[in-house]
């Protein structure tokens, strides 16, 4: 995103509909112009130019400092430097020759070999007279030679005068300068340094390549490529190496702790990224180390607060990330999911996602608050339907809601296939069709937080002959608003403070588009918010400190700023105050009045729409087949996945890892070829944890059903059906 946040509130001002925009806007806050770009390409230079500029920028033998202004000034700041630094480091190299001189002759003199090679072969008093006749030699050779050395200075003082003395001093210097300097492996010659090394790799990076070694990411006799020298970029220093072939810059960020604790810098103040895309490969990483911890400074004001309105399909600003770049998350043909433990930020961090709705006129909001606080209590001004509380009685008006936007959901895929295709080429929606009232479809949010609350009503329901807990039919409808619903304009966004496999059972989890995860208790509950393996991939939220207040992991669905490659990148998100969020929300509301788009709960509209309950199970048993557990004899399943489906049964979805034994034990299948049918149909095997008999956990080989899962929708899904996606898949 290149334009500022007010140029963005100006874009998005001039996208409002007429109809809203010929009415009586108030406007508050400036408006600036957008930024001119000048669209004349510049003139081609005469070709033989252009081509010896290629090579000059691309040749490995032409110096870095002679291919860019700022190569240039770097590489002439760089000289200064180095000569300033000369004497010095002058100075140590012959204090670290005389003590590599004085070692080496101690070693001599004393017979350091001949006595090592003697007491190997255990014949040390056989030879401790050989050997101290020896030394007894060397001590009178050493003697011999200084006693010479001396006699030549002394003629050379009487024959040349002074000079004689200086000559001789500059040359043993130069000697132990040279036998000082600094070199790899060289024992008792590799620098030692206290502190922070931040500053040190910077003028050294030699320390860099010590640094990489010692954390075990390259090899002893391996060594690094630099891309970028070390360059000063916002609070820290950044610099761009290229790992030595076959090295993975995915392995450096997985193992950012251990590089981190080489360069002695806390693990948050290094970031470590690849560089994808154009100019990047799978063995470039960038690395930007801060000069403290970045998430310590005052709280970040979210850009929300001052701008007009919001254009909720442009992605919201969310949060910035270590280096202070904006993070924005886009909000619309996704969902998203929020977990830490109490107190971490989950509400704020919510929030900000939100007032992108809430100030966008054309948005409906249905808002549960499981935590019955104020947290959410402006927001009532807005909302299509607010709910604020625990009770059965919420619960219950949380469920009838969900079966009313199921229903919807149904509705409007039904009215978008009668629309031709200038406004509706794809069967989603898009921005045209969600602001046009008379259409009726405009972009719906459900809101819920603490959504666990709800997850864990034991209530008992019967729903089409089957019993189950009211809990589990509102993850039910909620499996298929976060499946179905962003394909019509439906989003989900829950709030949990407690991440686990059983509160958020896996088949919703794994039809949540974007995760974030602020601190948690330990690394199976980030997993469970980021996806599977996430935490040996370098992601994991229980790292984080308790004292970063919102600061969390975030997995975004779909391009961000930091690019549609990054996985995931710790995000800091904005604080927005309550005093902040009621503003936010009456502007939200003024938007409405405006645009004529206040309804529902807002207005004291209560009714609710006649809805055809026995369509809405049809619906649900359709879309929940996949993770409910499949019959057996499903003939849409190969064999043997559809052995394994039926071995699990509901299983499937509670537990997380099934070992490879358990299940060629059960289907008396030969594991080999159970293995690659598994594989061909898409179902890799990895090794993780399992309970053992003797009550311990062991790390075996395995399937977990998230990998299952995918491969029971792929083999079922036609083509392309939407939302077919795993914790990892996606
Ligand atoms: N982005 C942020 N920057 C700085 N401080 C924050 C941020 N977000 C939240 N905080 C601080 O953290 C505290 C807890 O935030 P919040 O109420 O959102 O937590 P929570 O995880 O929702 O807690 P609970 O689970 O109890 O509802 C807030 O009072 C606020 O002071």
């Amino acid at each position: 995103m290149t334009t500022s946040q007010e140029k963005g509130g100006t874009a998005a001002a001039n996208a409002l509909p007429v109809a809203a925009r010929t009415q009586d806007v108030e406007r508050f806050g400036p408006v600036y112009d957008g930024e001119l770009v000048d669209e004349n390409p510049p003139a081609p230079r005469p070709t033989f130019t252009r081509r010896f500029m290629n090579w000059w920028q691309r040749s490995r033998h032409v110096p870095a400092v002679f291919k860019s202004k700022h190569a240039a000034r770097q590489g002439g700041k760089d000289a200064v430097v180095w000569l300033l630094r000369c004497p010095w480091r002058f100075v140590g190299a012959v204090t670290r020759g005389l003590v590599v001189a004085l070692r080496g002759w101690r070693r001599w003199v004393r017979v350091h070999d001949y006595r090592d090679a003697a007491e190997q072969a255990e014949k040390l008093s056989d030879k401790f007279v050989e050997i101290r006749a020896l030394t007894l030699f060397r001590w009178k050779v050493t003697g011999a030679v200084i006693a010479a050395a001396a006699v030549a200075l002394l003629v050379a003082d009487l024959m040349f005068g002074d000079r004689a003395l200086w000559v001789a001093s500059a040359v043993t210097a130069v000697a132990l300068a040279i036998a000082g300097r600094r070199k790899d492996g060289s024992p008792g010659r590799k620098p030692v340094l206290s502190g922070p090394r931040t500053l040190t790799w910077t003028m050294d990076p030699q320390v860099l390549v010590d640094a990489f070694r010692d954390a075990k990411l390259i090899g002893k006799d391996e060594s690094l490529r630099l891309v970028e020298r070390a360059a000063r970029v916002g609070d820290g220093w950044a610099i761009t190496v290229d790992l030595p072939a076959t090295r993975k810059a995915a392995d450096v960020i997985k193992h950012r702790d251990a590089l981190a604790s080489a360069l002695a810098v806390d693990e948050v103040q290094l970031i470590a990224e690849r560089v994808r895309g154009r100019g990047g490969h799978a063995g470039r990483v960038s690395l930007w180390v801060a000069d403290e911890d970045p998430y310590s400074g005052p709280p970040l004001r979210s850009p929300l607060v001052d701008v007009e309105w919001w254009d909720v399909w442009r992605p919201v600003p969310f949060g910035r990330d270590a280096r202070g770049r904006r993070i924005d998350l886009p909000i619309v043909w996704t969902s998203l999911l929020v977990g830490a433990i109490p107190r971490q930020g989950k509400t704020f961090a919510t929030r900000n996602a939100v007032a992108g709705l809430v100030l966008d006129p054309y948005t409906r909001l249905y808002l549960f608050d499981g935590k019955g606080g104020k947290d959410w209590e402006a927001a009532e001004q807005v909302a299509y339907r607010f709910v604020c509380g625990d009770e059965l009685e919420h619960a219950e008006v949380l469920r009838d809601n969900l079966i009313g936007l199921v229903a919807e959901v149904q509705a409007r895929f039904a009215r978008m296939a009668t629309l031709d295709d200038e406004l509706c080429p794809e069967s989603k929606i898009t921005p045209t069709i969600s602001r046009d009232v008379h259409l009726g479809m405009p972009v719906t949010a459900v809101v819920i937080d603490e959504v666990q609350v709800f997850l864990e009503n034991p209530t008992p329901q019967r729903v089409g002959g089957k019993k189950m807990t009211l809990g589990e039919y509102i993850a039910d409808l909620l499996t298929y608003l976060a499946r179905k619903g962003p394909a019509a304009g439906i989003v989900v966004i829950l709030a949990t403070q407690r991440p686990d496999s059983t509160t958020i059972p896996s088949r919703l989890r794994a039809v949540l588009g974007s995760r974030l995860a602020l601190r948690v208790m330990d690394w199976r509950d980030s997993n469970i918010v980021l996806g599977e393996q996430m935490n040996t991939r370098g992601y994991d939220a229980s790292t984080l400190l308790p004292s970063h207040k919102g600061v969390g992991i975030l997995r975004p669905d779909g391009e961000t700023d930091a690019g549609a490659e990054v996985l995931a990148m710790t995000v800091r998100t904005y604080y927005m105050p309550n005093a902040q969020w009621r503003e936010v929300c009456a502007r939200g509301r003024a938007l409405r009045e405006v645009a004529g788009t206040l309804a529902g709960q807002a207005v004291g509209d209560f009714t609710t729409q006649a809805i055809d309950a026995a369509a809405v199970v049809k619906a649900l048993g359709a879309g929940g087949a996949v993770e409910t557990g499949a019959p057996a004899d499903d003939p849409a399943l190969p064999e043997p996945l559809a052995s394994v489906v039926e071995y699990l049964g509901e299983e499937i979805d509670e537990r997380e890892f099934v070992p490879t034994a358990e299940l060629v034990e059960a289907l008396s299948a030969e594991p080999t070829s159970f293995g690659r049918q598994m594989r061909e149909l898409g179902c890799q095997s990895a090794r993780d944890y399992a309970p053992q008999d003797d009550g311990t956990e062991r790390r075996v080989r395995g399937y977990h059903t998230a990998a299952i899962r995918a491969a029971v929708a792929a083999a079922r899904a036609p083509a392309g059906d939407y939302g077919a996606g795993d914790d990892d898949g996606r």
